[in-house]
């Protein structure tokens, strides 16, 4: 009898052990990551769900490479690189070159237009003003602001100043984006808008989509969803067909 083939592994986009994270000193010191271990997926929209305080945010940071951890500490690696044994200046242009960060706060340049605003990961990266330009109005146009490329941030919605930090996310085909309520502005139909190309990074076996969330409407498109709660991971849940969302990680409102 042939051997069954064995199911080929889902290859990491971020794979961290051990991993604590601490603010402050002395009395006022305050333990928010406990020991967290957590295998991102490649091909895969993986959702971090817990409640307000419980740490989702600073998990994000340390991954995205813009928070350190404690000293100590095991491993946080992004595509097999590891983060903690990078120096500054390796660590800025890996993350320019793999990683798109979706901000709570939108961070957009607000003397820039929109354009100009998607342009700049291309432009960091050295590509010409007239490619960075023509590439971010193709985005711009696919989160559906093909109407407002010469606005400022402040000419424009909430919601449409997170698509345009969307687009700015997306613009340089980073293997790695990550989102902190990427949803959270948005109608149905931009949220929809937004997770079917989310949906197209992260079908790619070798990019990952990583969303923190509060917004159930959205669950439906995660692959795995990882709860946090005090500072650990306290549940990890791959959905299938046949292993649907359980009813309690709906209610991450
Ligand atoms: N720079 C900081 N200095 C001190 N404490 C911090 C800092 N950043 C976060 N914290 C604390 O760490 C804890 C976790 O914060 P974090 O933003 O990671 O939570 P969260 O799960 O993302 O919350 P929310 O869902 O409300 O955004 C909170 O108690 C917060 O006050």
């Amino acid at each position: 009898m042939p051997d069954t083939p064995a199911k080929t592994p889902h290859a990491l986009a971020a794979r961290l052990r051990n991993v604590n994270k601490s603010f402050g000193d002395g009395g006022s010191r305050l333990q928010v990551l406990k020991s967290i271990d957590l295998d991102v997926r490649c091909g895969d929209i993986t959702m971090l769900v817990g409640p307000s305080g419980c740490g989702k945010t600073t998990l994000l940071s340390i991954i995205a490479g813009t928070l350190g951890v404690d000293p100590g500490s095991g491993e946080v690696k992004v595509f097999d690189q590891d983060l903690l044994k990078m120096s500054s200046r390796q660590n800025t242009k890996f993350r320019s070159t793999s990683i798109g960060f979706i901000f709570q706060a939108f961070n957009l340049i607000p003397t820039l237009t929109c354009t100009e605003n998607v342009s700049v990961p291309l432009l960091i990266q050295g590509k010409s003003t007239r490619h960075a330009e023509k590439r971010a109005r193709e985005v711009l146009d696919q989160v559906g602001l093909g109407d407002r490329m010469k606005h400022r941030p402040t000419q424009l919605s909430g919601g449409q100043q997170q698509r345009v930090a969307i687009a700015r996310a997306l613009v340089h085909e980073p293997r790695l984006i990550i989102c902190d309520e990427p949803t959270a502005a948005l109608d149905a139909k931009n949220g929809t808008l937004v997770m079917e190309l989310f949906e197209k990074v992260a079908r790619s076996p070798d990019r990952a989509v990583l969303i923190v969330t509060h917004d159930n409407r959205i669950f439906s498109h995660a692959d795995r969803i990882a709860a946090m709660d005090d500072g650990k991971i306290v549940e990890v849940h791959d959905v299938t067909g046949t292993n649907p969302l359980p009813e309690h990680l709906r209610h991450h409102e």
